[in-house]
């Protein structure tokens, strides 16, 4: 057996698959939401072969005031909705871990060290990391004897040259600071990018492509020969393109004045600019199918919110076109790059004089299968390719553990 449990601890939330890596099957997939936040939610989905409910989803309201109740709904959901742990033991535990800094360049098995290391970033990862650790400590009380292992947002983009990762301030400061461009989604960029090459049938190391992961966090790779040459995260997931809730690239002026006119300090602006901006606060709606219906439905702000998300996004892309030299794909990923072929039309429009021309039935068709949106004639290959972040944690856990 080759089973491996995959975590995925957010601030509020923790996502989780049981996966049969050898077979590519997730034999079970769920999530604990609002955690910390008085009554939060949970779902479980058994897709497993030996349940009378197979394929049935349970959902319901749980009490979770912190990370280690969220995996004891979990284990309860388990036991009472299958598959059973006992039947289908793990044996790896893979977690996300946002921000790996420069030091984790592969996926790590978790020692006492590489937990102070996880801590110790996450000054570079303030919402991210602390919740990646309370999920890690959680689930090795929940499976002490299995290896627990990391796999980093960051790895995949550690092969981004200087030029690329450089800010431009003060080299000593930033050096003090450990200031510079590491890039996040890394995982799904890595599954992407070889899953749009087998889609293709072409080797990746042949390949230049634009990877645009477009979820609630959102964020473009230029990837050429199979590795991360740049990618519009900074220092942490707030740069580059405009997000469900974050601003991505603002001049930082703006943040000076809003110091110094609007009375904001660190925290404020810290929670302005990742918690109350992007496409919630240009129209008050954090969800992109809520935006596009309240487009439809005649709403100015939700019309220009979803304008300036288009506009960040092919901005990107022309950068990236000049950064490979050649584009032989542009590949859309994640809730909003999967699923709105709104989004993907506004965005890739008027690029027709860069051989860049979508199809529109092809781009209105809905499948969870990877697919061409382009014409024939389009030099430039766009792709709609689901992305698959925990069975690629999944995948690079047994790597590492061996079977
Ligand atoms: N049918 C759809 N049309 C447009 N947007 C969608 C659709 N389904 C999901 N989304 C959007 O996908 C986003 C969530 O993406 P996801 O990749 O699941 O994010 P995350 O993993 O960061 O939570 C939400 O903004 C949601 O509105
Ligand atoms: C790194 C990051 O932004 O992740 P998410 O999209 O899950 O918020
Ligand atoms: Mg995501």
């Amino acid at each position: 057996m080759s089973i491996v449990l995959v975590v995925n601890s957010g601030s509020s939330s923790l996502k989780y698959q049981l996966i049969d890596v050898e077979e590519s099957e997730t034999l079970a997939s769920g999530l604990v939401e609002r955690i910390g936040r008085g009554v939060g939610h949970a779902r479980h989905r058994h897709e497993g072969p030996e349940n009378d409910s197979l394929g049935s989803t349970w959902d319901a309201a749980v009490e979770v005031p912190d990370h280690e109740a969220a995996f004891a709904v979990m284990l309860e959901a388990f036991a009472a909705h299958g598959p059973s742990l006992e039947a289908h033991p793990p044996i790896a535990v893979g977690h996300r871990v946002v921000q790996g800094g420069a030091r984790f360049f592969e996926p790590t098995v978790i020692t006492p060290l590489v937990k102070i290391n996880i801590d110790e970033l996450s000054a570079l990862a303030p919402l991210h990391n602390p919740a990646n650790l309370e999920g890690i400590e959680a689930a090795q009380r929940a499976f002490p004897d299995v290896p627990h292992v990391a796999v980093f947002d960051t790895a995949f983009h550690q092969t981004m040259p200087p030029a690329a990762y450089t800010y431009a301030i003060d080299r000593e400061l930033a050096a003090k600071h450990r200031i510079r461009r590491y890039g996040f989604h890394g995982t799904s960029h890595r599954f992407v990018s070889r899953a749009a090459a087998a889609f293709l049938e072409r080797p990746v190391e042949e390949l230049r492509m634009i990877v645009l992961h477009l979820g609630n966090g959102a964020s473009a790779c230029a990837i050429a020969e199979g590795r991360s040459i740049e990618t519009s995260m900074g220092m942490t997931p707030l740069e580059g393109l405009v997000m469900g809730t974050r601003s991505g690239d603002i001049d930082p002026a703006v943040l000076l004045h809003l110091e110094r006119r609007a009375g904001l300090d660190a925290d404020g602006l810290d929670r302005l600019l990742n918690s109350q901006s992007g496409i919630l606060g240009l129209s008050g709606h954090a969800d992109m199918r809520d935006l596009v219906a309240a487009r439809d439905a005649g709403d100015e702000a939700a019309a220009l919110a979803l304008d300036v998300y288009a506009h960040r996004v092919r901005s990107y892309v022309g950068a990236y076109a000049a950064q490979l030299g050649r584009v032989d794909a542009i590949v859309f990923t994640a809730g909003v790059g999967e699923n709105s072929p709104e989004v993907r039309a506004l965005t890739l429009a008027g690029l027709e004089g860069f051989g860049v021309e979508l199809d529109a039935a092809r781009n209105r068709e809905r499948s969870g299968e990877a697919r061409r949106i382009s014409t024939d004639a389009s030099t430039t290959a766009v792709l709609v390719v689901p992305t698959n972040e925990e069975l690629e944690i999944a995948r690079q856990t047994l790597e590492l553990v061996g079977a």
